[in-house]
C-alpha cells in the first residue's frame, strides 16, 4: 500500500535537481512523520550540501532541564515552513539540496562521552553533507561542534553567538563541560579566531562584574539585548560582518537571546531579549558573511505554550538553511 502520492525514490536520490520536502499540496503538512521543514532524510539522498541534524542531550544544564526534547520539538513546528524564502530571495531547498540527518545518540549519563559522540558523528554527517546545522540539546554542544569545525576548516572560527548569556563562565559545581562553559573552553582550546568573536542579546544579571571582565580578556565583542533600543538591525549586522572579516563563521543560537515573551519554552529564561523580528532580520544579514555553520540550542519545550519557541527556532534554522544555500547557489 502507497500512501505516499509522490513515491520515495527505491534507491537515494541522484538526480540533477535536488530531492525537495514532501508536497504539502498533495501531502498535508500535518501528515506523516516529521523531519525538518518535511524534507528528505539524509538516507534519501547519495550527498546533500546542508544537513540538519538533531543533538537530544540535556545533561550540561544549570536550571531547568528539557532540551533534549528540542530537536522534535523543532522538527514538528517546522511542518508548516514554506519552500521560498522572500526575505533572502531564494528557494533553499531548490538551491541546495538540504536534508534532515536524524538525531545523534549521546548518552544522557555521560557529559564527556556525550562530548565525544557529538564531535565524531557529526564529523560523519559532514563527510555526506557539505554544511552542518544542529538543532540541540542544551549549548554544552556548542563546544564539540566547534572542535569538530575547527578540525574541519582547518582555522579557527569567528563566532556570532546569539544569547542571554555569556557562556564563558568557567565552571559550575567544579565541572568544566555544561551549557554554561562552551565558549571558554573553546577558547581555550585556540578554536575560536582572536577578536573576530561577538556576543549578541546578552543581559540580565551576573554573578559578577568579573564574568564581562574576563569575557572582554578573551576578546569578545558584546552587542546587548538594550543596545537593540538605540540601534537597527541593519546597523547591528553591519558590525558583525565587518568584525568577522572573510573568515569562516560559525553562528550560534541560543533561542533565550529571545524574550520570554517571544520564546518561553527554554531552560533559562531573562527578561528584556530580543524579539523574534530582530533575531530573523540579523540572520538574514549574516548572509554577507562566510557563514560555514550553525546551531540553535536550548529549546525546552515542556515550558513551551502553543509552540511559541519551537515555531521561532524552527524559522531561525530556515533562515541559516537559506543563508548556506545561497552560498551553494553563489558557486554553483
Ligand atoms: N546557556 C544557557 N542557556 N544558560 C547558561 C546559564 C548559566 C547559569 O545557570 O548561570
Ligand atoms: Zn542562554
Ligand atoms: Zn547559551
Amino acid at each position: 500500500m502507497t500512501l505516499h502520492p509522490s513515491p520515495l525514490p527505491a534507491e537515494p536520490h541522484d538526480g540533477p535537481e535536488p530531492l525537495g520536502p514532501v508536497n504539502s499540496a498533495l501531502v498535508p503538512r500535518f501528515a506523516g512523520p516529521a523531519t525538518f521543514a518535511r524534507l528528505p532524510r539524509l538516507d534519501q539522498v547519495r550527498r546533500a550540501d546542508v544537513g540538519i541534524v538533531g543533538v537530544p542531550f540535556d545533561a550540561g544544564v544549570s536550571y531547568r532541564p528539557g532540551a533534549r526534547f528540542g530537536p522534535a520539538a523543532v522538527r514538528e513546528a517546522s511542518r508548516l515552513l514554506r519552500p521560498y524564502n522572500p526575505a533572502q530571495d531564494l528557494s533553499p531547498f531548490q538551491a541546495a539540496q538540504v536534508v534532515d540527518a536524524g538525531d545523534i545518540a549521546c548518552n544522557p549519563f555521560d557529559i564527556g562521552e556525550a562530548i565525544g559522540t557529538v564531535q565524531s558523528t557529526v564529523a560523519q554527517v559532514a563527510a555526506r553533507c557539505d554544511r552542518v546545522v544542529t538543532i540541540g540539546g542544551d549549548h554544552t554542544i556548542a563546544l564539540p561542534l566547534l572542535r569538530e569545525a575547527r578540525e574541519r576548516f582547518g582555522e579557527p572560527l569567528a563566532l556570532i553567538h546569539f544569547d542571554a548569556h555569556l557562556d564563558t563562565w568557567d565552571t559550575y559545581f567544579g565541572a568544566a563541560y555544561t551549557h554554561g562553559t562552551p565558549f571558554r573552553r573553546a577558547h581555550e582550546e585556540g578554536l575560536l579566531a582572536e577578536g573576530a568573536c561577538a556576543h549578541v542579546g546578552t543581559r540580565g544579571p551576573l554573578y559578577g562584574r568579573i564574568d564581562l571582565d574576563e569575557d572582554a580578556r578573551m576578546g569578545f565583542g558584546i552587542v546587548t539585548s538594550d543596545d537593540f533600543q538605540s540601534r537597527t538591525v541593519d546597523d547591528v549586522a553591519e558590525e558583525l560582518v565587518r568584525r568577522v572579516g572573510d573568515r569562516p563563521v560559525y553562528v550560534s543560537v541560543d533561542i533565550d537571546v529571545l524574550d520570554p515573551a517571544h520564546a518561553p519554552g527554554t531552560g533559562t529564561p531573562e527578561a528584556g531579549g530580543l524579539t523574534s523580528r530582530e533575531l530573523l532580520g540579523v540572520l538574514r544579514r549574516l548572509a554577507a558573511a562566510q557563514i560555514v555553520g550553525a546551531d540553535v540550542v536550548e529549546v525546552a519545550p515542556a515550558y513551551d505554550h502553543a509552540q511559541l519557541t519551537a515555531v521561532a527556532a524552527g524559522h531561525v534554522v530556515y533562515e541559516l538553511v537559506t543563508v548556506l544555500a545561497g552560498k551553494v547557489a553563489d558557486t554553483r
